[in-house]
C-alpha cells in the first residue's frame, strides 16, 4: 500500500470463498485444463477452491514476491520457476494451464508470469486498472487508488464510528 491507495476494499472470507466460486462459473466454459499453477502466495487460496470445483488435481506453485511490508512494490523476485513438465504439458507454452492468482494491481506479477507461459488462460479474483489487460478472466474491478484486504491479513478490530466522538 502506497499514499496513493488510499480507498479500502476488505475482503471477508465469506466473500473471497463466493467471489472464488464465482470466478470458477466463469472459467468453466472456458477451456480443459491439465494443470493449475498458482503465483505464490496470495493465489495459493484461490487456486484450492478452483482446483476443487473444476476438479484439477496438478497444481504447480510459481513464486514470486515483490511487495513488502506492505510498502510500495519492489523489485520482482521470481523465486521459484514453473516446472519444465507442466509447461510442456500440452500445446506447449502453457496453452493447457490456468493461472490463478488473488490479484492483478500493476500487472507487473502477470506479466512476469506471462512471459513464462504466453498461452495460459491467466485469472485473477479482483483486478486494478493498470493490470486488467493483462489478465483472461476476472470477477470484481476495483480503482487503482484501493487496497485490497485479504481476510488472512486481517483480524477483527475495534472501528471506530464514521462520524468521530460518538463512540460509547
Ligand atoms: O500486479 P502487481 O502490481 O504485480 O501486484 C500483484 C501481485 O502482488 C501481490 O503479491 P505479492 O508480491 O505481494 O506477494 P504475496 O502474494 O506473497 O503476498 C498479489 O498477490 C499479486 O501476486
Ligand atoms: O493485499 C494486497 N492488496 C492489494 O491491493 C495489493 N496490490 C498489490 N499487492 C497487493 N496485496
Ligand atoms: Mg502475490
Amino acid at each position: 500500500m502506497n499514499e496513493a491507495q488510499q480507498k479500502a476494499f476488505p475482503v471477508s472470507w465469506d466473500q473471497f470463498h463466493r467471489d472464488a466460486r464465482a470466478l470458477t462459473w466463469r472459467l468453466s466454459g472456458h477451456g480443459d485444463w491439465k494443470a493449475i499453477v498458482c503465483v505464490t502466495r496470495g493465489g495459493l487460496v484461490p487456486a484450492a477452491i478452483v482446483a476443487r470445483e473444476l476438479g484439477i488435481r496438478l497444481i504447480e506453485t510459481v513464486c514470486v514476491a515483490s511487495y513488502h511490508n506492505y510498502a510500495d512494490q519492489g523489485e520482482l523476485k521470481v523465486i521459484k520457476k514453473v516446472a519444465q513438465d507442466v509447461v510442456d504439458l500440452a500445446e506447449g507454452e502453457g496453452s493447457a494451464i490456468l493461472v490463478i492468482d488473488d490479484l492483478v494491481d500493476t500487472g507487473k506479477t502477470a506479466r512476469l508470469v506471462r512471459e513464462m507461459l504466453p498461452k495460459a488462460h491467466y485469472a485473477t479474483l479482483y483486478a486494478k486498472p493498470l493490470g486488467r489487460p493483462l489478465v483472461d478472466t476476472f470477477i470484481t474491478e476495483v480503482s487503482q487508488d484501493t487496497w485490497i484486504y485479504f481476510p488472512w491479513d486481517m483480524g477483527l478490530a475495534f472501528q471506530p464510528p464514521i462520524v468521530q466522538g460518538t463512540a460509547g
